[in-house]
């Protein structure tokens, strides 16, 4: 299990930010990283914007060749068509995505998302070479009576039925009570959850894939608490939400190895 994982910071901005402000908050971020060369040397960053600024983000990331990951918040399910207000794999892939998150909890709660629907936008995603960045995490009544890991592994099983794992994956551990409650998960809780995912990923796909797939962990993360996650040998990065939105506390969320041991 000695396998080295690139640590990954992903910033969820859901629906903030338009595209002028996009443009802004990208160009800062590249000069805070360039800044800060060394210690997010082998870290990998990306953003997470609305649709709307995937091109502008596009533009400025290929223009400068800017040490910065993109990707979209959802996708269809279908390829092309009738489908009014739905937006292709095949487009994300034409503005240069490389991941796509699928599955978060505000899809499933406020759009009715089921595993079954996870599951076909996980295939969409690999159909056109997009990495699915899985969201998966239990409800405040889901831990009570179930324990933590239940729902999450549940979940993780059923989105991946079918799925070719190699292909490429990154699993994000969001348990909903952490989201946007400033009341983190312990680093042993996200701990206990993201072994139990990977050993559910060694059963389905075999503990090679298991053990170079990325773990992260996402709910109030903030500049505080990213290193004493990132410590856990499960969890290999955050899945950021609202202090995605601010450069400083982002920069220094990317800058985590300044933390570690501090
Ligand atoms: O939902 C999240 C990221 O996808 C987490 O949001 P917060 O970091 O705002 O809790």
């Amino acid at each position: 299990m000695a396998v080295k994982r690139t640590p990954f910071i992903a910033g969820n901005w859901k629906m903030n930010l338009d595209h002028l402000q996009s443009i802004a908050f990208v160009q800062k971020l590249a000069w805070a990283l360039s800044d800060a060369k060394h210690d997010f040397a082998d870290a990998e960053v990306a953003v997470f914007p609305p649709f709307t600024d995937l091109r502008s983000v596009q533009t400025l990331v290929a223009a400068d060749a800017l040490p910065i990951g993109y990707g979209a918040q959802d996708l269809s399910k279908h390829d092309s068509g009738a489908y009014t207000g739905e937006i292709s794999g095949a487009f994300l892939k034409q503005l240069d995505c490389g991941y796509v998150i699928i599955g978060h909890s505000e899809r499933r709660t406020l759009h009715a998302e089921t595993d079954a629907d996870v599951n076909a936008k996980v295939v969409a995603a690999h159909r056109h070479g997009l990495v699915p960045v899985l969201c998966v995490g239990e409800t405040a009544e889901d831990l009570e009576q179930h324990g933590a890991s239940a729902v999450p592994v549940a979940q993780l099983r059923a989105a991946l039925d079918g799925v070719d794992v190699s292909k490429g994956l990154v699993v994000a551990y969001e348990p909903v009570w952490a989201i946007g409650s400033g009341q983190a998960a312990t680093p042993a809780q996200a701990e206990q959850v993201a072994a139990a995912l990977r050993a559910v990923l060694a059963e389905i796909a075999g503990e090679e894939l298991a053990s170079a797939t990325r773990v992260l962990y996402g709910g109030s993360v903030k500049a505080a608490n990213i290193a004493s996650f990132l410590r856990e040998p499960n969890v290999d990065g955050a899945l950021v939400g609202g202090a995605s939105l601010d450069i400083d506390e982002f920069s220094s969320i990317v800058r985590f190895k300044k933390h570690v041991g501090a």
